[in-house]
């Protein structure tokens, strides 16, 4: 599903924020990724999105080479991609229905085949009944399930999360993995960058650990005195 092949990143400036890193995910897997600030994370899922580009190497999305993408077909990457962020980027002027509905507005959706899968989002995350309300009104944990809800909407068979559960306490943060879990069920691909070692720990997934750029870690993690690598 997606394979990076020798990657590196270096920014303007000289940075270098990823080093020849090579690893591959399998169809419906789930993963963290997880590092130090600065580690890399970030880059490694805006290269997924060609947000970002590599200075060096290949990144591969569905078998697609992204290097061989035009600007013009980063659409056509992007819909096979839902993405939640750490702070949802909510729109606090539309309500929770119109929130969920943006990405499929922007494809083109007629209003009916939009308000069904809405719904049915809407439905996966538990907040069926909040779709008039406005997200400012809801609860972190709300906000974010919103986030999720629109992140699935159009159906991606690829979930990338970058620290989802950052400012939610921990009960909320199990309650949004076992979301990630579910669609995870369905055969969605998951990757979720995350600080949060001990939550990780307890889901006992494939963890890539980022160093400094470099590949440092790929196993899982089960407790700080065993670690096993895959
Ligand atoms: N647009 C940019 N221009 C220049 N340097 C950048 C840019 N984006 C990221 N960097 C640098 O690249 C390195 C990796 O950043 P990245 O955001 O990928 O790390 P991260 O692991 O996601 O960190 P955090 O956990 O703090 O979000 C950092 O040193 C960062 O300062």
């Amino acid at each position: 599903m997606i394979r990076f092949d020798q990657v590196s990143k270096r920014y303007p400036g000289g940075h270098e924020a990823l080093s020849r890193l090579s690893f591959e995910l399998e169809r419906a897997e789930m993963v963290f990724l997880t590092g130090h600030s600065g580690a890399g994370k970030s880059t490694l899922l805006k290269l997924m999105m060609l947000m970002e580009r590599p200075s060096q190497g290949q990144v591969f999305v569905s078998g697609q080479n992204l290097n061989r993408l035009s600007t013009r077909q980063i659409p056509q990457l992007r819909r096979q991609i839902g993405v939640v962020f750490q702070n949802h980027q909510l729109l606090f002027d539309r309500s929770v229905y119109d929130n969920v509905a943006l990405p499929l507005l922007i494809e083109g959706y007629n209003p009916t085949e939009a308000g069904r899968r809405v719904r049915a989002a809407l439905d996966k995350v538990g907040l069926l009944n909040k779709e008039k309300q406005n997200p400012i009104v809801l609860s972190g944990g709300e906000q974010q399930r919103v986030g999720i809800a629109r992140a699935v909407v159009n159906k991606p068979k690829l979930l990338l999360a970058d620290e989802p559960t950052g400012n939610l306490d921990p009960a909320l943060s199990e309650e949004i993995m076992s979301l990630f879990q579910q669609f995870n069920d369905v055969g969605v691909t998951v990757l979720i960058a995350s600080h949060d070692i001990a939550l990780v720990r307890r889901l006992k997934k494939r963890v890539l650990g980022l160093a400094n750029g470099e590949l440092a870690f790929d196993g899982v993690l089960h407790n700080a005195a065993n670690t096993e690598t895959a």
